[in-house]
């Protein structure tokens, strides 16, 4: 249901590559002269909060980014502070399988039975020990080893005696990142989803469903783009300037940036400050948006003047896409069920100058088949009559399982399972179902997801095909720039479950009603 992050994590993110240590990378155990007392405390702090965000994560099965927000704010973390809180957290959950494989390697029982606060602070440390440099190893037990102080177990000695001896063992014994080469699957194929599990820290049952349908190799190219970390893409508002100025004024700023390869509109940062810090930022010249998130609305091939339907839009990325695509002419008319979520749209409405835009919230779920949509005696009072004129586009971004994003929700991984794609392919099905006629004969919908799932994918447009013989599949090649041809696959649909772009896996189908 999510796709990139809105908030200002994303951009964090961008740090000093120098400060994490890459897997098979040798370690440092040099002191190094920067450890002041404030910076100590500071790293406590961060590392205290870290172990909440990550327990609340699990218990709770919370969004990380969410927590984070919420748990940053209470602490009142400075911007340092949140930045290793931040490489904390999703550093954990992003190696989480391989943290886990090198502490069972040195304790003397499983991590997996261990109390979650101690699971979790083991992995902290090692994390830590096997990944970041500018805290030295030894500074970085003795910091975690404090962490069991705060928690409410019983038998707290014991615990941090445990800790100690784990984190010691594993500063002793960490020559060897990756599982043994024996159990990968390029030289051993006998234990593949064991092996791609640890190293790319994906469930197993994920990497059997895609050795199932990938083969070995595509499993991996899958899993590796998931244990990625993705890049912070922006999306320029050419409502308010175009790509050359925001590059220059990221140049002014000092923060180094490139246009993205495929989408017109996109400009990856690579290294520098903070662009939503700049005032260009909060005047609406750009929104975060991962690369694949900008083809979409594309796909649709808006016009000024047309009127267009965004079914499922908060917050509102394709939505303000839209509109810049059409110059603020004509209509979009933006729903999505979730009150709060419908409200971050609207903001990012009044930021981006989106000024052609009726937004309401509306469980799509309710309404009408086509049969049922102009008869009804008295329509429910939460219905939109907007939507009695009939579209010349729609988009339908359904909610999905997220799998095409979990790189920028790593927490997600352990959240979902696959008995939840037969509920989504459902629920998306009825939506495309319900909106299609919404249509105008001749007019055009893109069904999208974040996912690149068959379930909620081919087969959702399969089975609504075969439903609805008055719409017609119409491939989306002509859409993309020649350099982008690759992410259509052999049915004429956008697909960029693993591509050259370094884009998030996203899926696309575009259809016309002819009659
Ligand atoms: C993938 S997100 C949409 C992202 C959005 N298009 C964007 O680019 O910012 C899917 C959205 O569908 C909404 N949603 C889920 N079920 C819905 C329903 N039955 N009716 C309306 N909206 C729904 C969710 O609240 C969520 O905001």
């Amino acid at each position: 249901m999510r796709s990139a992050p809105a908030s200002s994590w994303g951009l964090l993110r961008q740090r000093d590559d120098a400060t994490i240590r890459r897997p098979g990378s040798s370690r440092s155990l040099v002191k190094r002269p920067d450890q002041t007392a404030q910076a100590k405390s500071r790293h406590r702090s961060a590392r205290t909060v870290a172990l909440d965000v990550l327990g609340a994560v699990e218990d709770r099965r919370l969004h990380a980014e969410d927590e984070l927000d919420r748990a940053s704010a209470a602490a009142s973390l400075d911007q340092r502070d949140r930045a290793l809180l931040l490489e904390l957290v999703y550093g954990v959950l992003r190696q989480r399988s391989l943290l886990d494989w090198r502490l069972n390697r040195v304790a003397d029982r499983p991590i997996e039975r261990l109390p979650p606060p101690i699971r979790w602070i083991l992995r902290l440390g090692a994390y830590q020990i096997l990944w970041l440099t500018k805290i030295p190893p030894r500074a970085a037990v003795h910091e975690t080893v404090e962490l069991v102080r705060g928690t409410k177990l019983h038998n707290r000695d014991h615990w941090t005696r445990f800790v100690n001896a784990v984190l010691r063992a594993l500063l002793r014994s960490s020559d060897m990142l990756l599982p043994d080469p024996s159990s990968d699957p390029q030289i051993n194929p006998i234990k593949p989803i064991e092996a791609l599990s640890v190293r790319y820290s994906c469930p197993p049952w994920m990497v059997e469903r895609w050795i199932t349908r990938l083969g070995i190799e595509g499993a991996a190219a899958l899993c590796r783009q998931v244990a990625a970390e993705p890049p912070l893409t922006l999306r320029v508002n050419r409502i308010r300037l175009q790509q050359a100025e925001l590059l220059s004024t990221f140049q002014a700023a000092g923060i180094a940036a490139r246009p993205t390869e495929v989408s017109p509109d996109g400009v990856v940062v690579e290294r520098g400050g903070n662009p939503a810090e700049l005032p260009l930022f909060r005047k609406g010249g750009f929104y975060i948006e991962d690369e694949a998130a900008q083809l979409i609305p594309r796909l649709l091939g808006p016009k000024p003047g047309e009127r267009i339907l965004d079914a499922c839009a908060a917050p509102g990325g394709k939505t303000t896409h839209l509109t810049a695509l059409m110059e603020n002419e004509g209509e979009v008319i933006a729903l999505d069920r979730s009150p709060s979520r419908l409200r971050l749209l609207r903001e990012n409405l009044l930021r981006l100058g989106a000024t052609n835009v009726k937004s309401f919230v509306y469980d799509l779920a309710t309404l009408p088949r086509a049969d049922r949509l102009h008869d009804r005696p008295q329509p429910e009072a939460d219905f939109p009559a907007d939507l009695l004129q009939p579209f010349d586009r729609i988009l339908l971004d359904a909610p999905c399982s997220a799998f095409g994003v979990l790189r920028r929700h790593p927490e997600a991984k352990w959240q979902k399972s696959a008995e939840s794609l037969s509920d989504l392919h459902r629920s998306q099905l009825d939506l495309l179902d319900r909106t299609g006629h919404l249509l105008r004969p001749g007019g055009v919908i893109v069904y999208s997801t974040c996912s690149t799932e068959p379930e909620e994918t081919t087969q959702v447009i399969d089975r609504f095909s075969e439903a609805h013989p008055e719409f017609v599949r119409e491939s989306v090649a002509p859409e993309l720039p020649p350099v982008a041809q690759s992410l259509v696959n052999a049915r004429g649909e956008f697909c960029s479950a693993v591509n050259a772009f370094n884009m998030d896996g996203f899926f696309a189908a575009r259809l016309r009603r002819s009659s």
